[in-house]
């Protein structure tokens, strides 16, 4: 079962995600990253791939795509904010996007 994440989660998990660009909605208690791509073959392909490890962990983002621009919104519904899997699909995206 997925838990919200603990004050202590939060500070070890959140500095590194800021770092890398991801900003936190503290209303939505969720996650946002706007990713820019070469092309919108490029961004697609992205989401493809990043679809795969969504679906693989049962854990979907929110996201909006507009030609080579995705925007994504990580957080879990079924806890009503923040967890680790919203960390966890954050870094794969990361990775994703090279
Ligand atoms: C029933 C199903 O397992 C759940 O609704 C899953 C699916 N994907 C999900 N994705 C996200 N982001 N949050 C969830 O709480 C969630 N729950």
């Amino acid at each position: 079962m997925t838990e919200k994440l603990s004050d202590t989660g939060r500070k070890t998990m959140l500095p590194a995600l800021t770092e890398a660009g991801w900003t936190l909605d503290e209303d939505r208690d969720a996650i946002s990253k706007t990713y820019k791509f070469d092309s919108f073959v490029s961004a697609f392909g992205w989401m493809t791939q990043a679809a795969i490890w969504a679906e693989k962990w049962n854990h979907h983002p929110e996201w909006q795509n507009t030609y080579n621009t995705v925007k994504v919104t990580l957080t879990t519904h079924d806890v009503d904010g923040l967890s680790s899997l919203d960390a966890k699909l954050a870094r794969k995206m990361d990775q994703l996007a090279g």
